[in-house]
């Protein structure tokens, strides 16, 4: 029988009536799981399951049924934080173990903006975050289990979850069909040139940048498996994971960008803005990033993103730490221009007041920010969503990881719909922009293994 250690713990707990909740945290680094096997099991659970990767790996988490939400159609952080601190209320947590390291999460985020969502994005609220009934922390190979006190039965309690580990150890990985591509085209995209054209002609000195993003749609011959797509995400490649199963709807990101985390007292951030794209050839590839590091137009891009960045955290901020000179950034379809930044947050700074200020950051919005966030939502095509918009993790002090959902694609039933943007400029040339975005999609069409143009069966619309 295993769990043995636990078992001395959970003899002493003593269950708390003002809390609704039990959470029980519970080692389980005595069972052989991994992300795909947890899918497996929870199989029947498809709608309310999430798995969050952070690129540095400080978080390996998966969630499986909400058991409660937070959720609003309007981002109010003070609203948000008090939901959350009732939320928190309302749970009693009990270790069952010693020198146990990950903390209870809520996983969630808000859309890009609140620009009225198109059918397609019905399964996602403005903002929403998520306690799961079962949390997988994959890295420190802890669980977090919350159950309903009126639900519990304390007694057989570890016994069922030895079961349920047990028969996620031995679940059995079935072959995952590819899925069969149907057709695969471009939103717009003569207009979307035309578009960059005209944003191009309205940029002066005041409206310096705007990122305008483009989709493309990809039908599927049958139903798309998750479970393909969790192998498929499973790569070792220097970015986020983010899988965010709602309903019907799937939302999927394969983000280098960090939003900012927080630590304590200290947020970290970074400036991403200015890219190249990478190539096969190693000798090609140092020409290109000696291009990107010495190029006046993104560093320009480069620099004002930095900027904005650095005087929204300001008023949350004791002292801020970043460098002059950006860095190169290397991912495996692009280089991007970066720059790590530091700040001591001031004691009454919390994460949704951070959150709002801070997003979006001209990297995937413009500047300024308000008139570039006005001139995305009345000229682009299409509702962003969740794509380029802030996903990650919250605990219950101000904790918290965020990345911004970009390299990602909405996957319904038997389509997906993939996102990709650029910085506009002054100077910006609507072919070269289109091509980087093509660039962008590379990441969602691999692990769909649709980067080839072969198709099957029909297609329609302007196939690519
Ligand atoms: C908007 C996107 O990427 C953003 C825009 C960049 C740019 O214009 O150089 C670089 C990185 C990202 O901040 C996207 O991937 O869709």
């Amino acid at each position: 029988m295993k769990l043995q250690s636990s078992r001395t713990f959970i003899e002493s707990i003593s269950l708390d009536s003002d809390r609704q909740y039990l959470t029980l945290h519970i080692p389980m680094d005595e069972y052989n799981i991994d992300e795909e096997k947890i899918f497996t099991y929870f199989n029947e659970s498809k709608g309310s399951r999430y798995w969050f990767k952070s690129k540095d790996n400080a978080y390996n988490v998966i969630g499986i049924h909400y058991i409660e939400s937070i959720w609003r159609d309007k981002f109010q952080p003070d609203a948000v934080a008090e939901s959350k601190r009732v939320l928190f209320e309302k749970i009693q947590q009990e270790k069952l173990g010693e020198d146990l390291k990950s903390k209870l999460s809520l996983f969630g985020g808000t859309l890009f903006d609140d620009k009225d969502t198109t059918d397609e994005w019905n399964d996602f609220k403005m903002v929403e975050f998520h306690l799961p009934e079962w949390q997988f922390d994959l890295n420190n190979r802890e669980l977090f289990l919350t159950r309903d006190k009126s639900e519990l039965n304390m007694d057989g309690l570890l016994d069922e979850v030895d079961e349920v580990l047990t028969a996620i150890e031995n679940a059995e990985i079935s072959e995952k069909e590819k899925p069969v591509v149907k057709s695969k085209r471009d939103i717009f995209p003569n207009e979307w040139k035309l578009l960059v054209e005209e944003a191009v002609n309205n940029l002066n000195d005041e409206f310096k940048k705007v990122v305008l993003a483009r989709q493309k749609l990809i039908t599927f011959e049958s139903k798309a498996k998750r479970l393909y797509l969790i192998r498929r995400l499973k790569d070792e490649a220097d970015t986020y994971t983010i899988y965010f199963e709602k309903g019907k709807s799937t939302f999927v990101s394969k983000t280098p960008e960090k939003l900012f985390s927080i630590s304590g007292e200290e947020l970290t951030t970074n400036a991403i803005a200015g890219s190249i794209q990478r190539v096969e050839d190693n000798q090609e590839n140092t020409v290109q990033k000696d291009f990107l590091l010495n190029d006046d137009k993104n560093l320009f891009e480069h620099r004002v993103v930095r900027e904005s960045i650095v005087s929204d955290l300001a008023p949350f901020s004791e002292g801020l730490n970043y460098k002059k000179n950006p860095l190169l950034m290397e991912n495996k379809y692009i280089y991007h221009l970066f720059t790590p930044i530091q700040a001591m947050l001031k004691k009454d700074a919390d994460e949704f007041k951070i959150l709002k200020q801070i997003h979006p950051t001209p990297a995937v919005g413009g500047l300024p920010k308000n008139l570039a966030k006005d001139y995305i939502k009345e000229h682009e095509y299409g509702t962003r969503g969740l794509y380029a918009a802030p996903l990650g993790v919250i605990h219950e002090d101000k904790d918290c990881e965020f990345a911004v959902g970009l390299r990602s694609m909405l996957i319904s039933a038997r389509s997906a719909t993939l996102f990709a943007g650029c910085g506009i400029v002054k100077g910006s040339d609507p072919e070269a922009e289109f091509l980087e975005t093509e660039v962008k999609f590379t990441p969602m069409l691999n692990v769909l293994e649709a980067t080839t143009n072969e198709l099957h069966g029909s297609t329609n619309g302007t196939n690519v």
